[in-house]
């Protein structure tokens, strides 16, 4: 049975055409695959609807969709979405028997026993696979995270909110950042600095701090110009960023026990994956913290976003509502 998988984030959707297929690895074929930008469209049922006349030509009855933000009933909650995602809608709009809806880094944690863990790129750590709770971390138009943990028929998979934790700064310019996005000691989550759009606010806070105007406008102008060690803003900026990565990313491994190791898997990291491996990122990950032991064995590797998140949907899809929708098709049936 062919389905449509999606991975939507706040800048890109990305969406696959897949079907069931004994003979491909994982047991999932990719027909068709491609990425838009979200913000080209007016909403979640146009842009799948592009992709179907573009790509499939035929209806579409099965679709899961990988979101970033908090599943609440019917509706995924998420500011950096460009529009609401409500499924019933959805699914009358696309004539769809049924559209299921997870994490996207819960959708890219069910990804690891495949090609997320492949092709990973090794940043700090020893560079062997432990077993253990595994993370997966990114930073894109937000930062998600999810954690996998083993255990019988495939483990557990826990979706997470960590990116709104409350970041805490390590240094004094850090401080110093910190007093400047909340003067009244307000809430800064992580999040707002350690993604794309918190790229550019940490670099637009250090100008301020610096009585400067910000020659750069954007997150990737500003990666840019630190890799191209044009801007000395913009240097520090990238080095706040990949620090203030670090602690998060030891947080959340001290928090989980992550012996199984850490992807890193935002949409852009790569591009940054060598200021990353010079950066404070190792140090921060241990820093000050009791279980550093533990911490000191744990792999940390920075692999491509890409079409994971739509193989993890996949197989999310799978083992919990394939089997059902299979069941309950055979009988003349749909499901919710
Ligand atoms: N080279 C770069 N340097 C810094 N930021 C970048 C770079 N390329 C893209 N970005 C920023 O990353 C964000 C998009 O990230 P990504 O491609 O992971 O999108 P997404 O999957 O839609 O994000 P999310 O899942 O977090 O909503 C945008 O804010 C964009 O400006």
């Amino acid at each position: 049975m062919p389905f449509l998988a999606a991975d939507i984030g706040g800048t890109h959707g990305r969406v696959a055409w897949m079907r069931v297929s004994h003979d491909a690895p994982r047991g999932i074929e990719t027909l068709a695959y491609r990425v838009f930008a979200c913000a080209a469209f007016p909403s979640l049922s146009t842009l799948l609807k592009a992709f179907i006349d573009a790509e499939v030509r035929a209806p579409v009855k099965h679709c899961v969709l990988a979101c970033a933000g908090q599943i609440v009933g019917d509706e995924v909650a998420n500011d950096n979405l460009p529009w609401p995602i409500q499924l019933t809608p959805l699914r009358h709009a696309l004539g769809l028997d049924d559209v299921a809806v997870l994490n996207d880094f819960e959708a890219l944690a069910y990804a690891l026993d495949g090609p997320l863990a492949d092709g990973g790129r090794h940043l700090c750590g020893p560079d062997a696979q432990l077993g253990g709770p595994t993370l997966v971390i990114g930073p894109g138009t937000g930062l998600g995270a999810a954690v996998h943990i083993p255990g019988a028929a495939g483990g557990v998979v826990l979706a997470t909110e960590a990116g709104q934790m409350d970041f805490a700064p390590n240094s004094v310019r850090e401080r110093e950042v910190l007093a400047h996005l909340a003067p009244d000691g307000g809430y800064v989550p992580f999040e707002h600095l350690v993604s794309g759009p918190g790229l550019l606010t940490i670099y637009a806070t250090l100008c301020a701090l610096q009585g400067e105007t910000p020659k750069l406008a954007t997150p990737e102008a500003v990666t840019a110009a630190a890799v191209a060690c044009t801007d000395a803003l913009a240097v520090e900026a990238v080095e706040m960023f990949c620090a203030a990565l670090g602690s998060f990313t030891g947080n959340l491994a001290m928090a989980f026990m992550a012996s199984g190791g850490v992807y890193l898997a935002g949409g852009f990291l790569s591009s940054l994956f060598d200021l990353l491996k010079r950066s404070a990122f190792a140090v921060r990950f241990l820093h000050g913290r009791s279980a550093r032991t533990l911490l000191a064995q744990v792999p940390v590797w920075v692999t491509e976003h890409g079409q994971h998140g739509v193989h993890g949907a996949a197989q999310w899809y799978l083992r919990h509502r394939m089997q059902a929708s299979l069941r309950q098709a055979a009988e003349g049936g749909v499901s919710a």
